[in-house]
């Protein structure tokens, strides 16, 4: 990046800047996502609001900088009972050096010590603030493993882009996407395997098969064969599969514990996975996820996708998906544009809670975009273009 003027910084994620040139050259990991990106934006004078969050983000993807995964500053936490005031606590604490209440949530104060990490044995575990108990202990955070196993040089970024809408970016190593594809298409080479599934009457631009319980496209219902088909038994739902997402939604948990009532999906026993196959030409038109049982709906239980292979535009709704269709047939909603989210291979997208009826769909899938050591797995197009995989988890019962 090149660039001359001034900036000033409003707030940690956001800069205002006057009569800048801007010029960024990016380079995006050829291992990664098999093509390099290089874009240049220039921008001469006026003002300018760059996104200093999502420039750091990439400069600890591109530049491998160790620094983004250094040490949190010292900071302590404790159970602090609701009737206690945080100054309280902060005072208390005092006595033993200088510190701050970083922050109050879920029952716990966050308290960062000016001085270096000796002060945690001085500091002692246990405590009496105004006749009440009080613990101190490291804080645990640093401690958190992520469940599912990722790259430490691309470390996932949480993107909630809506109440009950959360994309997680970069969640999945590249050695989880071989494991899970090599495992998805050599399931698929079974009889009861990918077909191109019809509704309402045409063709859908993609090829399916389930695993756990068969989506019925014509009757808009699950069963154990495959109904609208062959009538074959539907495959087993592998248990790792199940596994891993349980395991997303238990790290979003905890990895989103400070805004957990934004991200916090109810538990979820995924019984069904639907996997999508799309070709560089296939998409999927703008649908409500709604054959599931009423109970799984009306109780937020989440869909969670998982996209390997290339990537694609993904779009959804922002509106209340209720809005009842007036007598032309047309909803306020289209008059609402839909946004969109880019999913690349590795990517999990997960809506529910009150947004479990999102309307959304596939608008594209992008050629030259499938990391290289997935091109191999995945299946390629009649162009030899390798496609997309998707496979979205649902609890249908
Ligand atoms: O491919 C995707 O990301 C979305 C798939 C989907 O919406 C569905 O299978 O219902
Ligand atoms: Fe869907």
């Amino acid at each position: 990046m090149q660039c001359c003027g001034r900036v000033a910084v409003l707030h940690p994620l956001v800069a205002v800047t006057h009569g800048w040139q801007f010029k960024e050259t990016l380079q995006r990991s050829p291992e990664r996502s098999g093509w390099k990106h290089e874009g240049q934006s220039m921008w001469n004078s006026g003002r300018v609001v760059l996104l200093l969050g999502s420039f750091i983000w990439r400069r600890c993807h591109t530049s491998r900088r160790t620094s983004c995964r250094s040490a949190p500053p010292v900071a302590f936490v404790g159970g602090v009972p609701p009737e206690m005031e945080s100054e309280e606590v902060q005072k208390h604490l005092q006595q033993y050096g200088s510190c701050r209440v970083v922050k109050r949530c879920r029952g716990y104060l966050y308290v960062r010590f000016q001085e270096a990490q000796d002060l945690v044995a001085a500091v002692g575990a246990k405590h009496l603030v105004g006749g009440r108990d009080l613990t101190v202990e490291v804080a645990k955070a640093k401690k958190k493993q992520w469940y599912c196993e990722i790259d430490p040089d691309y470390p996932p970024r949480i993107r909630r882009l809506m109440d009950g809408v959360v994309h997680i970016q970069n969640m999945l190593s590249m050695a989880m996407q071989i494991n899970i594809a090599k495992q998805v298409i050599s399931l698929s080479s079974a009889r009861a395997g990918f077909y191109t599934p019809r509704f309402e009457d045409r063709a859908m631009r993609l090829r399916m098969f389930c695993l756990g319980r068969h989506w019925d496209t014509q009757t808009h219902s699950y069963s154990d064969v495959r109904s609208d088909c062959d009538g074959r038994p539907v495959l087993a739902m592998p248990s790792n599969l199940k596994e891993l997402v349980e395991g997303i939604l238990s790290d979003l948990k905890q990895k989103c514990q400070p805004m957990a009532h934004k991200a916090h999906f109810p538990p979820m026993e995924p019984d069904t996975c639907i996997v999508n196959w799309y070709s560089t030409s296939g998409s999927l038109g703008v649908h409500q996820d709604l054959d599931e049982s009423e109970q799984s709906i009306a109780a937020g239980i989440p869909v969670i996708s998982i996209s390997l292979g290339s990537s694609a535009r993904f779009l959804y709704h922002p509106d209340h998906p209720d809005i009842p269709k007036d007598s032309d047939g047309c909803d306020g909603c289209d008059a609402i544009s839909p946004r969109s989210a880019l999913l690349r291979s590795g990517d999990i997208f997960i809506f529910g809670q009150e947004a479990r009826r999102l309307r959304h769909g596939i608008a594209k899938v992008f050629p030259r975009t499938c990391p290289k050591k997935l091109v191999e797995v995945i299946e390629t197009d009649g162009e030899g273009e390798a496609g997309r995989l998707n496979l979205t988890f649902r609890q249908t019962r």
